[in-house]
């Protein structure tokens, strides 16, 4: 689990360690020299002789990057520290003086972006927590811009006049490797916002424990490899503002049948899924749920007979089930299965079951329903659900920031919101905020949430009590159901094509050798 805190709680952690006189920066600065060394090493084979650029902005972010910068002059690196503020830190400076370092104060964006663009590593020490709203601005925002790829307004020099820098915007041996100390300078380091320029990492070297904008996009897009540094801080471990599972973790939450397991105890599945017109979904998520091992599917809607057809362990008709799917393929003027999906939320609000509302069924959400409701909108089917509650919104709105409009989807509704991305995000009981990165690209396909709403649909049949009981529950599975479906996909076809229907079938081997990792 990589679990991550907001400036303010890594702020209350170190002051009394500060306060106590442990050296912090030391060991921070330390580290980070350490990670430069190694991406010099794998870009050139030896440390001694390379150069190393540092990017330093006014407060300690700057503080680290320069005493990392006189650590990696004492192994015979070439280190030029490019002043971003009238004032750096002090000490740091000094350091990297005394090291045999260079310091050179930057006051034309597009020289300084030349100076910067011939490092083999340039390290982005310019802004770390101590950011405030609006990102990069002035000659720091200018002389990003313009090695960014020049993408803010063409105004290079930060003087109004236009500057003619190559940009880092395309990879290639030949540009410098990013390192960027704590978190990329600009990004909103709590919410994962970008509102200016911003320096793509290679690898971003975070302090103490990472921070939320590392994990949730767009500025998760923009971290590269991200290295955790212990610095032992006395982090509120019960309270991290943004959680990342790993494979141990969805495996601590799958249901695992016990040798006096029977099909009902292992939890039915209701699914409301497709139509005439689309009897894809329907097949797809129940599919899924079969495939992910729930002890039953049960299958309402028009198109049973492709469904048996397709999975002939499927049951059709009404009858009692642990949780629910509502949603793929269903068209929301579909009366018969409007009926169905309405009647089954009566289950759902007295009784307590569990259910994966997706696609159509989010237009058939009554106003207010409990934490074990997921919601699964993709990033426009959130604009909508927010816009008929009165926020006007488009998809490229909820895309800018998606961990805003998350939470308050979930605030307005009282369900789990889960938004599918590159990056799935997951706000539950108590605010919990779950970021799950496990989707390759490939995903992005046509019916590949369809399974994801079927396979969540058997975990949370399999856990419905669990659920019951323990409010936070849901959000949890929810966010390991994203994690096994990004697995299947790996599992699918490792950095190719997949489509929705090798994922399902992708989902028995993904679910053993998760289970066997654990
Ligand atoms: N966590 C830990 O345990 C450890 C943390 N450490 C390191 O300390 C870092 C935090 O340092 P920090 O508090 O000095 O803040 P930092 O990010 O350098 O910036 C503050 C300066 O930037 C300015 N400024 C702000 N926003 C701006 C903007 N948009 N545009 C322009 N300027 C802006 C701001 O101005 P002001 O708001 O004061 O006017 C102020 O001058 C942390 O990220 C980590 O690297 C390690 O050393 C030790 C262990
Ligand atoms: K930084």
């Amino acid at each position: 689990m990589l679990q991550s805190w907001t400036s303010a709680q890594v702020r209350a952690a170190e002051e009394p360690l500060l306060a106590a006189g442990v050296p912090l920066m030391q060991h921070a600065a330390f580290a980070l020299a350490g990670v430069v060394a190694r991406v010099l090493r794998e870009r050139r084979g030896r440390v001694v002789g390379g150069q190393v650029v540092l990017l330093v902005g006014p407060g300690n972010n700057g503080g680290d990057a320069l005493h990392a910068g006189a650590f990696l002059r004492r192994r015979g690196v070439d280190v030029v520290a490019l002043a971003l503020a009238p004032r750096v830190h002090d000490e740091g400076r000094a350091a990297l003086l005394a090291a045999g370092g260079r310091v050179h104060e930057v006051t034309d964006a597009v020289d300084g972006a030349a100076r910067a663009g011939r490092a083999d590593v340039l390290v982005d020490g310019i802004l770390g927590i101590g950011t405030r709203d609006g990102g990069l601005t002035g000659l720091a925002g200018a002389l990003v811009a313009a090695l960014a790829g020049g993408a803010v307004e063409g105004d290079a020099r930060g003087d109004g006049s236009r500057g003619g820098v190559v940009g880092l915007g395309a990879h290639g041996a030949d540009r410098p490797a990013v390192v960027a100390v704590d978190t990329p300078s600009g990004i909103g380091v709590d919410d994962g916002t970008v509102s200016g320029p911003v320096l793509p990492a290679d690898v971003t070297v975070t302090f103490g424990g990472a921070k939320p904008g590392l994990l949730i996009p767009p500025a998760a897009h923009l971290v590269g490899r991200l290295e955790v540094i212990d610095l032992d801080l006395p982090l509120p471990d019960h309270h991290p503002a943004v959680v990342r599972l790993a494979d141990r973790d969805a495996a601590a939450l799958w249901p695992v049948p016990t040798r006096s397991a029977h099909k009902y105890s292992r939890g039915v599945v209701g699914v409301v899924a497709g139509a005439r017109r689309y009897p894809g979904a329907a097949v797809l998520a129940t599919s899924a749920a079969v495939l992910a091992g729930v002890g039953m599917v049960r299958y309402l809607g028009d198109v049973a007979d492709l469904v048996v057809a397709r999975r002939p362990e499927v049951v059709t008709g009404p009858g009692r089930v642990q949780a629910w799917v509502f949603g793929p393929g269903v068209s929301p003027d579909d009366a018969a299965q409007r009926r169905r999906i309405e009647h089954a939320f009566e289950g759902v609000l007295q009784r307590g079951e569990p259910a994966v509302v997706d696609a159509g069924a989010l237009e058939l959400l009554p106003p207010t329903v409990p934490t074990h409701v997921v919601l699964t909108p993709h990033a426009g089917e959130l604009a909508r659900l927010l816009t008929d509650r009165g926020h006007r919104l488009t998809r490229a709105d909820v895309e800018r920031e998606p961990l805003r409009w998350t939470r308050l989807a979930h605030e307005m509704t009282g369900a789990t919101v889960l938004l599918k991305g590159h990056v799935t995000l997951v706000v539950g009981a108590g605010g919990a905020v779950y970021a799950q990165a496990d989707a390759p690209p490939w995903l992005a396909t046509a019916g590949a949430g369809d399974v994801l709403a079927g396979l969540m649909g058997a975990m949370l049949a399999g856990r419905a009590d669990d659920v019951l009981d323990d409010p936070t529950l849901t959000a949890a599975v929810a966010a390991a159901a994203a994690l096994v479906h990004g697995r299947a996909a790996h599992t699918a076809n490792p950095d190719g094509p997949v489509t929705a229907r090798g994922v399902a079938l992708a989902l028995p081997e993904t679910i053993r050798t998760l289970l066997a990792s654990a």
